[in-house]
């Protein structure tokens, strides 16, 4: 039926079916490299969703593929392997499982590493790039994917005034951070859509990752998308060898870095961190879903490696979300 002739709740119900279909299609193609379906079929069901959406602003769900990308939500770009992996990141939800944490890394430290302090940061609630530059010059950008194989969007990456096209030092190297949309942009660019009758993005993480993934570059940089970066695949080429001065020195570097890192010598400083920005996360600029704390000695990082995943030098303390049951992360410490 044409979507005029429908209520909202009619038009929710058929989105409701469709969604589930595309993003299984979408993950076939994505994935496996095999379209599950001729492109004709799913750009005709995808287009059905968008004008169900369109018409009924309300009934949009964040996980609609029409709120991760410009196009269809299917791999248009071309992929990009990470040489040295993008780990993902454990995560506690209370004060007492970091408290575990830090136990239990403080067993496990080599003797020499003793007594070692933290770096904290906050989590800024984007998505995860790396910016691969050679002797200095930015060659390739991508998204982290699945942290083997992300999806390549140097074009993109290349309209951010915060991303450096030729580094202080002529380093070839590979540096992560997240790439976000402040919080005023994100309130003008829904404005914007509503008013043209468009979908609006569901939070500031979705409309960074679908900015980030446009085919038509132009609209990526009216996105006003920013960075924090804050890692490197291998810290060698650098000087430093703490967490809190590789932010100093990507800062030195022309990287763009967030400002309100802050050294811990114990979990007593860990809290009060947590607790200053806790109070602070409703005026900063940018959206944060947490804290990230950090062993904060490089060489003790690469001492300690990382499980399959995960470090074992650095957690996330998320903030309690609305009603979800605590879920202890466990991290294997015999390897
Ligand atoms: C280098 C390590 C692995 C310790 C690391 N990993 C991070 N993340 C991993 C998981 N990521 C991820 N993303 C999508 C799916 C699964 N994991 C998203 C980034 C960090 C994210 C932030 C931030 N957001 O501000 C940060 N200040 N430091 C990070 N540090």
């Amino acid at each position: 039926k044409p979507v005029k002739e429908l209520t909202q709740h009619q038009a929710a119900e058929e989105a409701a079916d469709l969604r589930p279909q595309l993003i299984d299609w979408g993950k076939q193609y994505y994935d496996a490299d095999a379209p599950a379906v001729e492109d004709d079929v799913y750009d005709r069901v995808y287009a059905r969703l968008v004008a169900l959406e369109t018409a009924f602003p309300a009934i949009v769900t964040a996980d609609s593929p029409t709120q991760h990308v410009g196009g269809s939500a299917r791999g248009d770009l071309p992929k990009v392997r990470h040489e040295i992996p993008m780990l993902s990141l454990g995560d506690v939800f209370s004060i007492d499982e970091l408290k575990d944490f830090d136990a239990r890394l403080r067993e496990n430290v080599p003797a020499n590493y003793a007594g070692f302090d933290y770096n904290c940061e906050l989590k800024i609630d984007g998505l995860a790039i790396n910016l691969h530059y050679e002797n200095g010059k930015f060659v390739q950008g991508s998204t982290r994917g699945n942290g083997q194989i992300g999806e390549d969007i140097t074009a993109n990456l290349a309209t951010l005034p915060s991303i450096p096209k030729t580094l202080t030092r002529p380093l070839t190297i590979d540096v992560r951070g997240e790439c976000y949309m402040p919080k005023q942009a994100f309130l003008d660019l829904n404005q914007r859509r509503e008013a043209q009758g468009q979908a609006p993005f569901a939070n500031p993480r979705n409309a960074a990752a679908g900015s980030l993934r446009q085919l038509d570059v132009q609209v990526t940089a009216d996105r006003k998308l920013a960075t924090f970066m804050y890692n490197i695949a291998d810290y060698d080429p650098l000087d430093t060898r703490t967490q809190s001065g590789l932010l100093d020195e990507l800062a030195e570097l022309g990287f763009s870095t967030n400002p309100t890192y802050q050294v811990a010598h114990d979990m007593d400083d860990v809290q009060a961190y947590i607790t200053t920005y806790t109070g602070q996360r409703a005026d900063l600029a940018y959206g944060i879903d947490g804290i990230v704390i950090k062993a904060n000695p490089l060489p003790l990082q690469r001492a300690m490696g990382a499980t399959v995943k995960v470090p074992r030098w650095a957690i996330a303390y998320k903030f309690p979300p609305e009603e979800v049951e605590t879920v202890v992360t466990d991290i294997e410490w015999t390897v």
